[in-house]
């Protein structure tokens, strides 16, 4: 009777593998799987006591060795599905990788750099790699066209869900919904928009350039990854809220920054397996609501202030999508506009303190320029070869969001880099790789601005240079992103010359090696020091 009752359980469990669990989206569900098993495991001890006239001790065990019959079923099923019968097991990768999408999480232990460690497994491998059980990294410069192209029906998959039910601009997968959305974001970094933003930024960046100043008259460094955040979350939330942090001028972090840059790291495990950080929020609901609180309030003074120049807030209010879920929105604003920015300036720091010549050409290209208040406006600064070339060097090496994103076949397959990828597969066009892959970019591992401008042979595939994303879905806030890169490099480098603290030049030297893929980059303090140039204006 017993071995039956465990066969039972055994078929059971291969039944709920093959049945259910491999057919449909379960990642969002993981929470509510986790309480049914629980609830259905009370019943069964309480069943065998009832009707089994088993003792308590007893029906746990018993119930217990049932449960593990069970499970035995699922993930036998599960793996022999995985290795043998899987529509992706006869593509290349790790043996491990194949079974469990832990396996992303162990090789991203303790420093979240398997996005480099990915550049490997695609010299290794090939150019594609079966990363997880139904995801394939997919390295080859075609492949960003056949993915994100217009006419690529490949669309956002189950990572998207990640603010279920109330999905953002980014998070939103139906394309008939995005495509209503996105107009109200592209008109709030359009180019008068982006002009009516100007004196704001500029009254920003004067309070950086202050500060530098004195760092630079004191000689005592200055943590740049520090400065550079504050100063662009300070400017995304006068930007969305009409009322900025002042970050930089408190020196006093506000608590939503903190809560940020503390959840960034955890949070870039979570993001690697999408149904335990499901399961994490459910259990953070107190600290999310709290969270949400402090974005209803800041929406809500800014809905009753009176501005008299339009910000990101009067654009996107205009949308009824953005004024259902302003939190969703808001939030989406602050953790794509701010440290993004942060990111790139500070990498292009660091790379101008390790090419120190290109501070020389980069000061020669600006010096001419006009400038009001140590700032020069952005319609003197866009196309300038060297300024242009070295930013996009930082975003080629060093992209923010080094992984790219996840995107889903659709249920007929798509043929991708002249494969067939069968349907219903998660693919990545994994960016840190394609930047550093030499049919994209000769010379791929070395900083060379020129190749923007007087060498283009140097670029070989210019679609595959994927910082901002690309196609339907790539980043509405570059037109804003851009401008503000520009205007800060420039007002920095024109005033000073920049170097690595003289008591930090080690650690300096090992700060890329130190950042972390949290979907976009955790940054560790680069102390940099500053000289005033003699001939600043
Ligand atoms: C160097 C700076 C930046 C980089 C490298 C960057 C990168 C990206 C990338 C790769 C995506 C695509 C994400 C995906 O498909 O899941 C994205 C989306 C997005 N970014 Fe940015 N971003 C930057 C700055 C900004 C700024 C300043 C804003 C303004 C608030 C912004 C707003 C957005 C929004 C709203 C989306 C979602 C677009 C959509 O799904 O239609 N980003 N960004």
């Amino acid at each position: 009777m017993q071995n039956r009752l465990y066969i039972t359980a055994v078929l059971t469990g291969i039944l709920l593998h093959a049945i259910v669990f491999s057919r449909h989206e379960w990642d969002r569900h993981a929470p509510r799987i986790v309480i049914y098993a629980y609830v259905l495991y009370v019943a069964a001890v309480g069943l065998l006591i009832v009707k089994g006239g088993f003792t308590f001790g007893q029906s746990i065990l018993e119930t217990l060795i049932l449960g593990a019959a069970l499970l035995s079923g699922l993930f036998g099923s599960m793996v022999t599905y995985r290795l043998f019968l899987h529509p992706l097991h006869l593509f290349p990768g790790p043996l491990v990788a194949r079974l469990t999408s832990f396996w992303v999480i162990q090789q991203s232990i303790p420093d979240l750099k398997f996005y480099v460690k990915l550049r490997g497994l695609h010299d290794r491998y090939g150019d594609f790699v079966r990363i997880r059980p139904r995801e394939v990294s997919i390295c080859h410069p075609d492949a960003v066209i056949d993915v994100h192209g217009p006419r690529s029906r490949i669309r956002k998959g189950e990572w998207y869900d990640l603010t279920y039910p109330h999905p953002n601009l980014q998070a939103v997968r139906d394309p008939e919904l995005h495509r209503k959305q996105r107009p109200y974001w592209d008109k709030a970094f359009q180019s008068n928009a982006l002009q009516e933003y100007t004196p704001r930024l500029a009254a920003h960046y004067k309070i950086l350039m202050s500060m530098f100043d004195s760092h630079a008259t004191l000689g005592t460094s200055v943590d740049a990854s520090g400065a550079f955040l504050d100063l662009f979350f300070d400017v995304i939330s006068d930007l969305t809220f009409g009322k900025s942090f002042n970050g930089l001028t408190t020196k006093q972090r506000s608590p939503i920054v903190e809560e940020f840059l503390k959840r960034q790291r955890p949070g870039g495990f979570l993001l690697l397996h999408i149904p335990i950080l499901h399961i994490v929020r459910q259990l953070s609901m107190k600290t999310i609501k709290k969270w949400e609180h402090w974005y209803e309030a800041a929406l809500e003074a800014r809905k009753t202030m009176r501005t008299e120049t339009s910000d990101i807030y009067t654009y996107l209010s205009k949308s009824d999508g953005f004024m259902s879920n302003l939190v969703g929105e808001a939030e989406l604003i602050m953790v794509a506009g701010a440290d993004t920015n942060a990111i790139t300036i500070t990498n292009v720091c660091y790379l101008m303190c390790r090419h120190p010549e290109y501070q020389t050409k980069l000061y020669e290209e600006l010096a001419e320029l006009p400038t009001i208040d140590g700032i020069i406006d952005d319609q003197h600064l866009v196309g300038k070869p060297y300024l242009t070339g070295i930013i996009n060097e930082a975003l080629r090496l060093h992209p923010p969001a080094p992984s790219g994103v996840q995107r889903l076949t659709p249920p007929e397959g798509a043929v991708i880099a002249g494969r067939y990828i069968p349907g219903d597969i998660v693919v990545t066009t994994p960016t840190y790789s394609l930047h550093r892959d030499p049919r994209t970019f000769a010379r791929p591992n070395d900083f060379i601005p020129e190749r923007w401008s007087s060498k283009p042979e140097l670029v070989l595939r210019k679609e595959a240079f994927l910082p901002f994303g690309y196609g339907a879905y790539n980043c509405s806030g570059k037109p804003l992103a851009m401008l503000q890169l520009r205007m800060v490099v420039a007002m920095i480098f024109k005033q000073f010359e920049v170097s690595f603290a003289p008591d930090k030049e080690l650690e300096c030297q090992h700060f890329v090696d130190h950042q972390a893929d949290c979907f976009t980059l955790h940054l560790e303090p680069l102390p940099l020091l500053l000289k005033k140039r003699q001939t600043v204006d």
